[in-house]
């Protein structure tokens, strides 16, 4: 898979966020988008994501065999972004297993086993209105981190996570991220350690 950027720019109204990025996101490679709060770091993300359309420029998807639609692009890629909420009425395995019905899991990767790698076994049946910021922020990483897809695309992973939250996250990437493409948006170091590509949003001030 690789994503490339052509002078692609975003506003929100009359405030541009980013402009002029011109960039490709390789395959089995990992990358860290940079910049202070407010740079337009996760604004970026959702626009390689296709979630948010840009306001000029490109942005294309091919794998070697085939160029990829834009609007099936989200078949290939997972994301967590504190942007989307978790379903509050369905149960932690209703919420897996409606995550199912669109994305398969890695393989090996039960809706039992994700529960149990990220901790939360025993709240299977709460509903997720009753969980921890934390133990939501778990839920999104297995939902992203254990899809079957080429591509991760993670949005300040550790936000509300405590020490050993931040130490199963890396473990998580370490054991499963595997060689897909991983694009992490964030400014906390230990999120985007493993990453040794760097994009300064700040570069695309215009
Ligand atoms: N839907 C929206 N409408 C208008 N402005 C928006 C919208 N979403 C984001 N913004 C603005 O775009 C800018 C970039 O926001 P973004 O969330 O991408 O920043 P960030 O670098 O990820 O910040 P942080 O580190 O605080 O998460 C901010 O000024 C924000 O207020």
């Amino acid at each position: 898979m690789t994503i490339s950027l052509n002078q692609t720019g975003k506003r929100f109204n009359y405030d541009w966020i980013f402009r002029g990025v011109t960039f490709t996101f390789r395959d089995g490679e990992r990358y860290a988008i940079l910049g202070p709060n407010g740079s337009g770091k996760s604004t970026l993300l959702q626009v390689i994501s296709g979630y948010l359309h840009h306001n000029e420029g490109t942005v294309t998807y091919s794998t070697p065999e085939k160029p990829i639609e834009n609007d099936a692009f989200f078949r290939y890629s997972a994301i967590a972004t504190p942007y989307l909420e978790l379903v509050e009425e369905f149960t932690l395995t209703e919420c897996l297993q409606f995550h199912l019905q669109f994305k398969n899991f890695l393989p090996g990767i039960t809706a039992s086993k994700a529960m149990q790698l990220v901790g939360l076994e025993k709240a299977a049946n709460k509903q997720i209105r009753y969980f921890s910021s934390g133990m939501k922020q778990r839920i999104k990483l297995a939902l992203a981190i254990f899809s079957d897809v080429p591509v991760l695309l993670l949005d300040e992973p550790c936000t509300n996570l405590d020490m050993a939250g931040i130490a199963l996250y890396r473990q998580l990437i370490d054991e499963y991220c595997g060689h897909r493409m991983l694009i992490i948006s964030s400014n906390d170091e230990q999120e985007y350690a493993m990453c040794p590509h760097r994009i300064s949003i700040l570069d695309y001030k215009k």
